[in-house]
């Protein structure tokens, strides 16, 4: 026991810390402490009072035999374990009660224990362990040199716990990713509909282009399916494991773009109060699709550019760049082209970009896909408003939304059957009423007549007819018919119709 207490503290101090693996660095402690301490194990624990236990972290031991991990503790005992202080001696025929109460619960039996409780910021957070063969082994010296290192192993033990919970984090977020991958997967790349006949060409495409890095433009109208696309050359990648991360450069306001992307450091800026990793970033070992490329300001066009040339990044208010492995898809539903004509887009950019262009054809040139379509969107949606059944479709419903011209594309189509589904009151889908082109006027009351002015009233009893004539599909005449409810002789309302220019015929059913 010769030894200074500065020394003695020195080296427990440098061995606890010499190794992030506790049980490295608490095997070294160990083979110290033997040359002034006489014991056979020594535990690091941890105290969980809402488990209502103490669990061995690390264990060092001279033998082979395992002590048990995890000790319950009665209710009873907590209060007086939770206020314990200074290292203390326990044997097992002990004159305090409730130290002979805890020693079976610790297997004491035939041993003695040193044993130190560790705090941090005065919160017990577990115990320093020392366990000899027999009774009587520790004495009041050895009490007092053990409480001189009470610090480096409570500052240890706290660096174990916060590690653990980083690890927990880490391991659910990597869960989570796993997941959501495995979600946007099923929404997405296996749900491609068309892929056999209007989108033939495009999946001609993704095929040849998936395998490879490069980067890939993809064009079309708005709501046509360019994120599908781009999902769907993401998943069939090799980076498919890796992140895949959108966004809408046309939604990030202007001076936040340069964030956004590329990251800050901390004090960049007001109210960077951190570091934070951009897109690109994040996008490491995956994809990033710029949605809207277009939309792009001029500013961050010459950033994205020289990340395309190098593959690097700086992040705002940073000194060095940073090596980032993504792939580009970016997406357009402008004519990328003639904004290079009238200044609006970078010439070069435009050149990095248009390495591989993909044109995703607007849903009126691909007709034939609208039924398939129609039927996927039920399904998908009824499962989304939680409809167990998903209703019919009426004969002739899909015929006529083949004809219907489809300015918003699949996406229109996609909220049209929503739409319908909500307002479904039993029976067949007609989507007749739903048609933007067959509506008498708009789902809002028009007020506004054609000079500006308000409704004159032709314009009024035009609109009012063609609502009613909806509501009844086209029937003029008989029970239910629209002339019925207007309270007119169905002459009268067809001569009305004719001076008024409203051609209506009935609906087929
Ligand atoms: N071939 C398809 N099969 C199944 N669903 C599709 C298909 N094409 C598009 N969709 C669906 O239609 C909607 C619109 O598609 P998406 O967002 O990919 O269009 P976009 O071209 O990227 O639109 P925008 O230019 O407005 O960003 C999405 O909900 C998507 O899931």
């Amino acid at each position: 026991m010769a030894v200074s207490r500065d020394e003695f503290f020195r080296e427990v101090t440098l061995r606890i810390c010499s190794s992030l693996q506790i049980n490295t660095a608490f095997g070294r402690v160990f083979e110290y402490l033997r040359e002034h301490f006489p014991m056979d194990h020594m535990f690091l624990d941890i105290t969980d009072k809402s488990l209502g236990v103490i669990r061995h972290i690390a264990v060092a031991t001279i033998g082979t035999k395992t002590p048990e991990e995890i000790i319950t503790i009665p209710e009873g005992l907590w209060e007086w374990v939770r206020k314990l202080q200074v290292p203390f001696i326990l044997t097992p025929s002990d004159q305090d009660d409730r130290i002979r109460a805890f020693a079976p619960l610790i297997k004491l039996e035939g041993h003695s224990d040193l044993s130190m409780p560790l705090r941090i910021e005065e919160e017990l957070i577990g115990f320093l362990v020392l366990r000899a063969r027999g009774e009587g082994k520790f004495t009041p010296e050895h009490v007092e040199l053990l409480a001189t290192v009470a610090e480096p192993f409570a500052i240890a033990l706290a660096n174990v716990l916060a590690h653990e919970e980083v690890i927990k984090y880490r391991d659910i977020l990597i869960d989570d990713n796993r997941f959501l991958n495995r979600e946007i997967l099923s929404s997405a790349g296996d749900d491609i509909v068309g892929g056999n006949s209007g989108l033939r060409n495009v999946m001609e495409m993704v095929r040849q282009v998936a395998p490879l890095s490069n980067t890939v433009l993809l064009m079309g109208e708005t709501g046509t399916g360019k994120e599908v696309i781009a999902n769907a050359i993401h998943f069939a990648s090799p980076r498919k494991d890796g992140p895949f991360i959108k966004v809408n450069c046309g939604a990030i306001p202007e001076s936040l773009i340069d964030s956004e992307l590329f990251g800050h450091e901390k004090g960049a800026f007001t109210g960077a109060v951190a570091a934070k990793r951009g897109r690109f970033e994040r996008a490491s070992g995956g994809t990033i699709f710029l949605d809207e490329i277009g939309e792009l300001p001029p500013q961050a066009q010459v950033r994205l550019l020289r990340v395309l040339q190098n593959r690097e990044i700086e992040r705002v208010g940073g000194s060095k760049p940073i090596s980032v492995d993504i792939r580009v898809i970016a997406a357009t539903h402008r004519n990328l082209e003639r904004m290079v004509s009238e200044n609006r887009f970078r010439e070069d950019l435009w050149f990095r970009l248009n390495v591989f262009p993909i044109i995703v054809p607007p849903l009126r040139q691909r007709k034939d896909d609208v039924p398939a379509l129609t039927r996927h969107f039920v399904e998908l949606k009824s499962r989304e408003l939680g409809i167990a059944t998903p209703p019919a479709i009426a004969p002739g419903a899909l015929e006529r939304l083949m004809n219907y011209g489809w300015p918003g594309n699949v996406r229109e189509l996609e909220n049209l059957v929503e739409r319908e589904l909500i307002r479904h009151r039993g029976g067949q889908l007609r989507f007749d009423s739903l048609l933007p082109s067959e509506r008498g006027g708009e789902t809002q009351p028009v007020t506004e007549g054609k000079s500006g002015g308000p409704l004159n009233l032709d314009e009024a009893m035009s609109l009012h007819i063609g609502k009613v004539l909806k509501m009844t599909k086209g029937k003029i005449h008989g029970p239910g018919g629209a002339a019925e409810l207007l309270g007119i002789n169905p002459n009268t309302l067809r001569g009305r119709m004719n001076k008024l220019g409203i051609i209506y015929g009935r609906v087929r059913r």
